[in-house]
């Protein structure tokens, strides 16, 4: 119960005082439909189906002394003109209520997202690595959206609790003895249906671990989908796919049935205690008879209601795990934050004076083996130079350049700039003033020049197009009908791979980064490409600290110096000079 009265105080400190004005509606709207109710014994009076004795409660006496001097032919229309007037007033409340409740409620999901997500984003490289990214989408996706449901029915749960408190309020005035008697059944039926709420919880588990199978596993195949076709491996995917199918069947099915055994068991427990009830109170209490209708007539309305109530609880229930999760996955960022007190607004670009400096750095991804990925590195990357880090694959190229960057946290030693240790006050100044192109660049399904702005968005056309022509990029986009509004796919997948890495190198130089850092960024291009990259390249050189991970001799002949990694240790590191065998 814990995360879901956490997030109900979230709603609380979002929305403010919203939140009770609309409780405070639904107590209002509660009120006039009880009136309502009340009314209509005076109406089937007035229509002569049943006589008014002024026998029963207090208030029942009252209320016949209240209609007397009314004369009885004006009676009905009068009555009737108040019922038509309360229902609309009830109507048009509700319908304020219903909009308002809404709207707080999607402000809330969205903050909801936008937090989680912003959590995430703010997180340290280390604890990403060690998330699956399938986790982090689920819980971005069907987790977060389990949770807006699940505040949703809480929020539907409160308004039903205070309708039928209020309900049971006014059918207590007007015979306490009988209502009594239906309370003491409810709250018994309320105990007997426990077992239903535990269950719920445990189906809401299984929920969250389905989901997330099937998204992970969906994502690896979809990724992985042209190996499955070329390698005809479609049977064997189908054979997963038929297994989670079958359990998120056997789930929905479970789901189901605990549902309806809830149903049922309320129906039949609301039948007994109708029953019960009009024996006792004929017998027993020998209630009039326009009492007894009253009770029953608000009953009758009630029972559907504590039938919402019963079934919000069941599905707030099913949705507590994932609020577990949400809660626990925003604790661990929190954790993990990477920067604390930095304020984004004040953020300057980083201007290097002297150099990078890696002193006696020591790195291991898992703490628990003893051996390092990078041992006892003590490498120098002097201001606007150009620097080769070479070595076989698995040597730790880009765990270096991840500790350049700030991603990965060394074990020992540290990392200077200008002398100076980086730290989370300036990490993020270094990378606003740093482009870097991964191996697996990231492309997002739209047009050349959204995926260009997503940097720089303020660039314009001039900017754009050289940066294209520096990359080697200009050529192939003039080229497609649509030129730089093409779309280009999921992960720029309607382009080749050469082409992706030229559009991505554009978009890094189109930042105009003070350092630029290229992970293997053109070694899906062709001999010809990969020469006008280097020139242009050479032409940055000096204006900016250039780092590339590079296994073209072309592009280390350029490099002012190189690094040699082997097996997580800096073997060489010279300036290119004395670098001629390579
Ligand atoms: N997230 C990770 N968790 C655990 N080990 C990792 C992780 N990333 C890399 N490694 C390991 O660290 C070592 C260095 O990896 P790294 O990616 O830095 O090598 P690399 O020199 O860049 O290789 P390549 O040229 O193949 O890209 C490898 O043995 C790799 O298996």
């Amino acid at each position: 119960m814990k995360p879901l009265f956490q997030f109900a105080k979230k709603l609380h400190h979002f929305s403010g005082k919203i939140v009770y004005y609309n409780l405070l509606g639904m107590v209002f709207i509660s009120l006039l439909e009880g009136i309502g109710i009340i009314l209509l014994i005076p109406m089937i009076h007035a229509a002569g189906i049943l006589q008014l004795n002024g026998s029963g409660s207090f208030y029942m006496a009252k209320f016949n002394e209240l209609i007397h001097p009314i004369p009885v032919q004006f009676r009905l229309p009068i009555f009737l003109g108040i019922y038509i007037i309360l229902v609309f007033l009830q109507s048009s409340v509700q319908r304020k209520l219903t909009i308002r409740s809404v709207k707080i409620q999607q402000e809330f999901s969205s903050k909801l997202r936008r937090d989680l997500y912003k959590d995430i984003l703010d997180v340290n490289w280390g604890f990403l690595l060690s998330k699956r990214k399938s986790e982090l989408v689920n819980s971005l996706t069907s987790d977060i959206a389990r949770v807006t449901s699940g505040i949703n029915l809480l929020l539907q749960f409160c308004s039903a609790v205070i309708f039928t408190t209020i309900q049971v309020g006014i059918a207590f005035m007007l015979s306490a003895k009988l209502t009594l008697l239906i309370v003491i059944f409810g709250m018994l039926i309320v105990f007997l249906s426990k077992r239903f709420l535990k269950k719920s919880r445990s189906i809401g588990k299984q929920t969250s671990e389905i989901s997330l199978n099937y998204l992970s596993g969906i994502t690896d195949q979809i990724n992985g989908i042209k190996e499955i076709k070329s390698n005809h491996l479609e049977k064997t995917q189908l054979k997963w796919m038929k297994l989670l199918t079958q359990q998120m069947m056997d789930e929905q099915i479970e789901y189901i049935t605990l549902k309806t055994s809830s149903q049922s068991f309320y129906k039949l427990s609301s039948a007994i205690l109708v029953s019960f009830f009009l024996l006792i109170s004929l017998t027993l209490f020998q209630s009039s008879s326009q009492e007894l209708m009253l009770i029953l007539v608000i009953f009758s309305r009630l029972w559907p209601r504590f039938t919402i109530i019963q079934a919000n609880l069941e599905q707030i229930f099913t949705a507590m795990p994932a609020f577990s999760t949400v809660q626990k996955l925003q604790e661990d960022c929190l954790a993990a934050k990477e920067t604390i007190g930095v304020n984004e607004g004040e953020l300057k670009n980083l201007k290097i004076v002297q150099g990078f400096e890696l002193k006696n750095i020591y790195f291991r991804y898992n703490t628990q083996i003893p051996s390092y990925t990078l041992e006892d590195i003590t490498i120098k990357i002097p201001v606007n130079t150009m620097t080769a880090i070479i070595g076989h694959s698995g040597a730790g190229k880009s765990t270096l350049i991840d500790i350049l960057m700030g991603l990965n946290k060394a074990e020992k030693g540290e990392v200077l700039i200008d002398q100076m240790p980086l730290t989370s006050q300036n990490i993020l100044s270094l990378r606003k003033s740093l482009s870097y192109v991964p191996q697996d660049p990231f492309l997002f399904n739209g047009t050349i020049r959204e995926n260009l702005l997503l940097v720089s968005p303020s660039a314009s056309e001039e900017e754009i197009w050289q940066s294209l022509h520096f990359a080697a990029a200009d050529e192939f986009v003039e080229d497609l009908p649509r030129g730089l509004d093409t779309v280009i796919g999921d992960r720029g997948m309607k382009l080749s791979g050469g082409e992706r890495q030229r559009i991505v190198l554009a978009r890094a130089l189109l930042r105009k980064p003070s350092i630029l850092v290229l992970d293997e960024a053109t070694s899906a291009l062709d001999s010809e490409n990969e020469s006008k990259i280097q020139e242009a390249i050479d032409q940055l050189k000096g204006s900016m600290t250039i780092i590339v991970i590079a296994h073209r001799l072309s592009t280390i002949k350029n490099a002012d110096q190189v690094i040699v990694l082997d097996h997580g240790k800096a073997v060489q590191q010279e300036i290119y000079a004395k670098f001629s065998t390579v």
